[in-house]
C-alpha cells in the first residue's frame, strides 16, 4: 500500500562549490538528492525520506551515508558497489549562471540498477516516487528498462510518479537518445517538472504552454514548466496558472533553484495546497537557495 513515504532516486556527488581564490567548499549534492533535502526539510515529520542510490566503501561514501541519516534522509536502501566511488563536481560562475564540470564516468551510482530486487525493494510502499533524467542518464540502457520497470510496478501499487527531465547534454550519448529516453520516462509519470529554456532546444516548445502540451500528450496529470526568472506555468488538465518569482532576489549561486523548487512545490501539495499555493512556495524556496552557495542550504534559513 502507498504510504507517506517519498523515495527519490539518482547519484549524489561531493559538490566543490565557491571556488574564489581556488578555495572550494566540500558538500554532497545531486539533484535528486537535493530535492530530498528539501521534502525532507519542508515535509510533515509523518512523512519518510529515502534516497536510492549506490554508493562505494570508502571513506566518501561512509560520509556521504553519515551526512543524509544526519539530516533525516534515509539510507537503508543504498547499495554498496566495492571499489567504486562517488562521483564529483565543481561548481562555476560564467555570463550570470552556474556551470558543472563533472568527474563521474566511473562512479558507483552508475550501478544502482542493476538489481531488480533492490530497486522493488527500496520502492514498496512509497506514496511518491521521484527520479529525474540525470538518473536515467547515468544508467546503461537495460538498466534504465529495469529501473523504469520498478517504478511502473511502484506506480500500480498507488506511488504517485514525479520526473524532473532536468537536461544535461553532457551526460548522454546523443540529442536523438537523450530526446527519447526523457520521452519514455515522461510516459510513465504523473507529474512531470521540466525546464522551458533546457527542453526548447531538444524538442523546439515555442512556449511554456507548448512544454506542458507534449506532455500532457503523454499522459501526464500535472506539469510544471520552470523558466528562471520567468514566470513558471503549472498546468493540470483543469486549469493553468502562470505565476513569476518575486523580483530583486540575489543570486549568489543558482545551482540546486530547480531541485527545491520541486521539493517546495511537491512537499506543499502533498499537505494539500492547490497549485497556486504551491507554486507560491516554490518560488520563495529557490528564492532562498540562490542566496547561497551549492545546492543544499541549511534548513535554518527556509522557515518562513
Ligand atoms: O548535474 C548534476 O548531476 C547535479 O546533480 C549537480 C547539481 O546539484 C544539479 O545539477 C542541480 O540541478
Amino acid at each position: 500500500m502507498a504510504g507517506k513515504r517519498f523515495v527519490s532516486i539518482g547519484e549524489c556527488m561531493i559538490e566543490m562549490s565557491g571556488g574564489e581564490d581556488r578555495q572550494y567548499r566540500l558538500g554532497y549534492a545531486g539533484d535528486t538528492l537535493n530535492t530530498a533535502w528539501y521534502m525532507r526539510a519542508l515535509l510533515g515529520a509523518d512523512w519518510d525520506v529515502d534516497y536510492f542510490t549506490a554508493l562505494g566503501a570508502d571513506r566518501y561514501s561512509a560520509d556521504i551515508r553519515a551526512f543524509l541519516e544526519a539530516h533525516g534522509i534515509g539510507t537503508r536502501f543504498i547499495g554498496t558497489i566495492e571499489g567504486r566511488r562517488p562521483g564529483l563536481y565543481l561548481i562555476h560562475q560564467e555570463k550570470g549562471d552556474r556551470h558543472f564540470t563533472y568527474w563521474r564516468d566511473t562512479s558507483a551510482a552508475r550501478l544502482m540498477a542493476e538489481d531488480r530486487q533492490a530497486l522493488d525493494a527500496a520502492l514498496e510502499g512509497a506514496g511518491i516516487v521521484y527520479f529525474s533524467g540525470i538518473t536515467m542518464a547515468i544508467l546503461q540502457p537495460r538498466a534504465r528498462g529495469r529501473l523504469l520497470g520498478a517504478i511502473v510496478t511502484a506506480r500500480d501499487k498507488g506511488a504517485r510518479v514525479v520526473f524532473d527531465p532536468n537536461v544535461r547534454p553532457a551526460l548522454w550519448s546523443s540529442p536523438r537518445v537523450m530526446g527519447a529516453v526523457l520521452t519514455a520516462a515522461a510516459t510513465i509519470s504523473d507529474v512531470v517538472m521540466p525546464t522551458h529554456s533546457d527542453e526548447a532546444p531538444i524538442f523546439g516548445d515555442k512556449s511554456v504552454d507548448e512544454t506542458a502540451d507534449r506532455y500532457f500528450e503523454l499522459g501526464v496529470e500535472e506539469v510544471v514548466v520552470k523558466d528562471g526568472a520567468k514566470p513558471a506555468l503549472i498546468a493540470t488538465r483543469a486549469e493553468r496558472i502562470e505565476l513569476a518569482p518575486k523580483p530583486g532576489a540575489k543570486v549568489v549561486d543558482a545551482t540546486g533553484a530547480g531541485d527545491s523548487f520541486n521539493g517546495a512545490y511537491l512537499s506543499a501539495r502533498a499537505a494539500g495546497a492547490s497549485p497556486m499555493e504551491a507554486a507560491e512556495a516554490a518560488h520563495r524556496i529557490a528564492g532562498i537557495v540562490i542566496g547561497e552557495r551549492g545546492a543544499l542550504v541549511d534548513p535554518a534559513l527556509l522557515k518562513a
